[in-house]
């Protein structure tokens, strides 16, 4: 049975694209784990998925610690990440007692929202032996600085303070990159930029891994689905084996999943 590490997706880069998955309970987390789906991420996307909010922000680390506890009982293959909330990590030792709250729940990563500020966070984090993945471009937790889900990155000072975010934060030792609505053109140049692995979510074909919300790949979303949704139908572990092998072969995302421009 495959046990996927940061070693494995490190390996993977350039050679063969990986895919993940949101998983929010032990059923999920099961299902994910039986599948070809390498990553699952526990997602603060919890608090619209699960709780009906609008938005990521009213998510708390005791509801993300309670979440990854029930889903590491299901998983026993994946790499098992999961999302600081909302302001959790908007101090060095706000982030370190998050961080330790959600590994001893049972998480192997965390993944952080912000840009190249957070250096400082993950050169702490990274001493600590807590591997981080740093999430950029449309950051949710941000949304009400952004003005709503817009893809970010299509003017040139976006792009080039991503670009550097990604090199700043992988220099002080961030083991992954997320990279979320952004033009493909941005998140290839940031791919072939860094030597840790980068996965997209509408980032387009040329990140290392794919990300999707685990109820909008299975079609369980009733609202508008995101561009970059592309919906498997059928029983789980079918679908996810279907995505994941449409991630391998280079068939997911096609162009109408990406923003081109
Ligand atoms: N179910 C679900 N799926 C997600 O992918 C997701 C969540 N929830 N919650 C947290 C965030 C919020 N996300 C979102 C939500 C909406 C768009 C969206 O509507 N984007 C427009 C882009 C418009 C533009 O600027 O061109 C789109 O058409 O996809 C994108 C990401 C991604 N995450
Ligand atoms: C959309 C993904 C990347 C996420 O952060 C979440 O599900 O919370
Ligand atoms: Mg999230």
């Amino acid at each position: 049975m495959k046990r996927t590490t940061i070693a494995t997706l490190r390996a993977l880069k350039g050679a063969e694209k990986f895919s993940c998955v949101t998983a929010y309970d032990a059923t999920f987390g099961h299902w994910v784990s039986e599948s070809d789906v390498q990553v699952i991420l526990v997602g603060d996307s919890l608090g619209m998925v699960l709780q009906g909010r609008d938005s990521t922000v009213a998510v708390t680390l005791d509801e993300m610690a309670y979440h990854t506890q029930c889903v590491a009982r299901g998983n026993h293959s994946c790499l098992l990440m999961s999302d600081v909330p909302f302001m959790q990590a908007a101090t060095v030792e706000r982030a370190l007692a998050a961080a330790e709250v959600l590994m001893q729940a049972g998480a192997e990563m965390v993944k952080i929202e912000g840009d190249e500020r957070l250096v400082p966070v993950i050169n702490a984090l990274n001493a600590a032996g807590v591997p981080v993945c740093v999430h950029l471009g449309l950051t949710p937790q941000f949304v009400h600085r952004f003005g709503g889900y817009k893809v970010q990155g299509r003017d040139q000072a976006t792009r080039t303070a991503t670009l550097s975010a990604a090199r700043a934060l992988t220099e002080a030792g961030a083991d992954l990159v997320l990279l979320e609505c952004v033009p493909s053109d941005l998140a290839k140049q940031v791919t072939e930029a860094i030597d840790v692995p980068v996965i997209g979510i509408g980032a387009g074909a040329d990140t290392d891994g794919q990300i999707l919300v685990l109820h909008d790949m299975l079609g369980f979303n009733p609202h508008r689905l995101a561009r970059f949704v592309k919906v498997y139908p059928g029983a789980p572990l079918a679908a996810l084996n279907a995505y994941a092998d449409d991630v391998a072969r280079g068939n997911f995302p096609a162009p109408e999943h990406q923003f081109l421009d």
